[in-house]
């Protein structure tokens, strides 16, 4: 779609980001991504046409100095996907920063950039707002307690954001659950993930990229949560 306004993801410099981007270009669609640290995969991004934009989403100070950024790169946005996300566990050292660093870049920088952004949205087309929350906020997490909170809040933000920005702007929440392993995870951390599910499959980042497919084109879903999980729920 050269003429309809670009998608902006969020960390998208790898993983579950990086795939959305690339299949987002694929459709015809315009793509701006941020990055925190620059990675080889944002070269083939700029050769294809997206737009990259450094963004330190860990602080008030970086979020508002990103907005500007994107406010001076683009007049409007087809969608906003809050992708960046860091995945800390809880260790015996210190628990505020770890804390205070998730809630930043999963709580704060939605915020700030859906409110100060809302306006790119409103141009009179389809326009979507779309968080990446996490399946695990079904029920909490014993050893991801800060990460967990933070991406309950996240949840919580998209549902007061989609009450307030309707009708013109969609809003809704894709919580994922074991979608692609780390290189560092281990053979046992691996086989005890997949039990977790009833399909019992490490699915790969294309299901994300179908689930924000459908939460585009679908002009009729807005407040929800889709669950991309294989039935953990089940188990
Ligand atoms: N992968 C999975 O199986 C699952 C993923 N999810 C969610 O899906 C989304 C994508 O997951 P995944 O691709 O694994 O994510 P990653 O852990 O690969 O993180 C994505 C990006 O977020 C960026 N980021 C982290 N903190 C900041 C910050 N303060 N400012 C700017 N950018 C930041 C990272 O940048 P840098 O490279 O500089 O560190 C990284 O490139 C996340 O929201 C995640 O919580 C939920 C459940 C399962
Ligand atoms: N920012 C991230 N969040 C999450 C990740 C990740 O790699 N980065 N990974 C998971 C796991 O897949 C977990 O769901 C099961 O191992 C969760 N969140």
């Amino acid at each position: 779609m050269p003429n309809s306004p670009p998608i902006l993801i969020t960390g998208a410099a790898q993983r579950l980001g990086l795939h959305c981007a690339r299949r987002l270009l694929d459709d015809g669609e315009r793509v701006i991504v941020t990055y925190r640290t620059e990675k080889p995969a944002l070269s083939e991004l700029r050769e294809r046409g997206a737009q990259t934009i450094h963004a330190d989403l860990g602080s008030e100070t970086g979020t508002l100095a990103f907005v500007e950024t994107l406010k001076a790169s683009t007049p409007t946005l087809r969608a906003i996907v809050h992708n960046a996300s860091e995945w800390i566990a809880e260790t015996s050292g210190t628990l505020a920063q770890p804390f205070e660093r998730m809630f930043n870049v999963h709580m704060l920088a939605p915020y700030l950039i859906n409110t100060h952004c809302a306006e790119m949205l409103r141009h009179g087309g389809p326009a979507d707002i779309i968080h990446m929350t996490d399946d695990v906020v079904r029920k909490g997490s014993a050893k991801h307690t800060a990460y967990c909170a933070t991406k309950a809040g996240l949840e919580s933000l998209m549902q007061s954001f989609a009450a307030r920005f309707a009708p013109q702007i969609k809003v809704n929440a894709i919580a994922p659950a074991l979608i692609q392993f780390n290189e560092e995870d281990s053979i046992d951390y691996r086989q005890k993930a997949l039990l977790k599910s009833a399909l019992g499959i490490e699915p790969g980042a294309e299901v994300i990229y179908q689930s924000v497919r459908y939460l585009l084109d679908n002009p009729y879903v807005t407040g929800t949560t889709l669950s991309v999980n294989g039935g953990r729920h089940l188990k």
